[in-house]
């Protein structure tokens, strides 16, 4: 079960406080989650038609690894990855740290990767978020964030593996559901690793409280937005 949060945390009070000085990148480089949450996951419980069949804990590729983020992926081009999603901003190390301490502290993220071992450079991504909530007698909902793949690499069921991966993750934390919202020319993928439209209930509403700085580099020609 995820890691109880508490409210000030939640608040992110004092977060700079409780984040360790980092004087060479990688010096404690933690994982976001624990790795070993990966190595059960049961494929076979998944829709998913993986030809050939892959896993996290076989990938298929001797220099493919599906891991949680770590601390030095800001040097593997995460954020890089990121921006072939949306806008990603002028993220420095000390933002990257910084987030990423809260949310290994929350206990309630699992960003998870691909890494090409080869190249040590991260080639897709994909979030599990947790909620907390009082329905269902106090169950968690997971939500589907930020799946990406590298686009030298698409095409090669790494976007399968690596959503599937999150949602079986999601069910061995005692989620009782997942969700998701994705531009319509994505819900055949969606649906082929289980997801399902739900009649009458299938509208995704927002209200965004900011504009998107027009002038970031990392994401300057991506017009998509999360
Ligand atoms: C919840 C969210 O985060 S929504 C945001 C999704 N991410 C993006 O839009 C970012 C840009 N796109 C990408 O990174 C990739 O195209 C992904 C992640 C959507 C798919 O990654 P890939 O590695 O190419 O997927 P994969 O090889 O596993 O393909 C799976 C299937 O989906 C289909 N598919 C993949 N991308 C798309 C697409 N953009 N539109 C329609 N179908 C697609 C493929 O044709 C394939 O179908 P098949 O099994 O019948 O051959």
């Amino acid at each position: 079960m995820p890691h109880i949060i508490d409210s000030e945390n939640v608040l992110g009070v004092n977060f700079r406080e409780e984040i360790p000085q980092y004087t060479t990148m990688g010096s404690t480089d933690q994982y976001l989650y624990d790795p070993s949450l990966l190595n059960s996951l049961d494929f076979r419980k998944s829709p998913a038609i993986l030809k050939p069949f892959i896993t996290a804990a076989d990938p298929g590729e001797p220099w493919m690894k599906v891991r949680p983020l770590r601390e030095s992926d800001y040097d593997k081009g995460f954020l890089q990855l990121l921006s072939q999603l949306t806008a990603v901003g002028n993220v420095s190390r000390v933002d990257f740290l910084r987030t990423f301490a809260g949310m290994k502290a929350r206990g309630d993220y699992f960003v998870t990767v691909i890494e090409d071992t080869r190249k040590q450079l991260i080639i897709g991504a994909a979030t599990l978020v947790i909620e907390h909530k009082f329905i269902h007698d106090c169950g968690l909902k997971a939500r589907l964030e930020d799946v990406v793949v590298n686009d030298t690499y698409r095409g090669k069921q790494l976007g399968k593996l690596i959503t599937v991966t999150v949602t079986l993750l999601a069910q061995e934390l005692g989620c009782y559901k997942m969700a998701l919202e994705c531009k319509d020319k994505l819900i055949p993928f969606y649906a082929s690793l289980g997801y399902v439209l739900e009649p009458g209930n299938s509208n995704m509403m927002q209200i965004r409280y900011e504009t998107v700085k027009k002038n970031n580099t990392n994401g300057a020609h991506n017009t998509n937005i999360s």
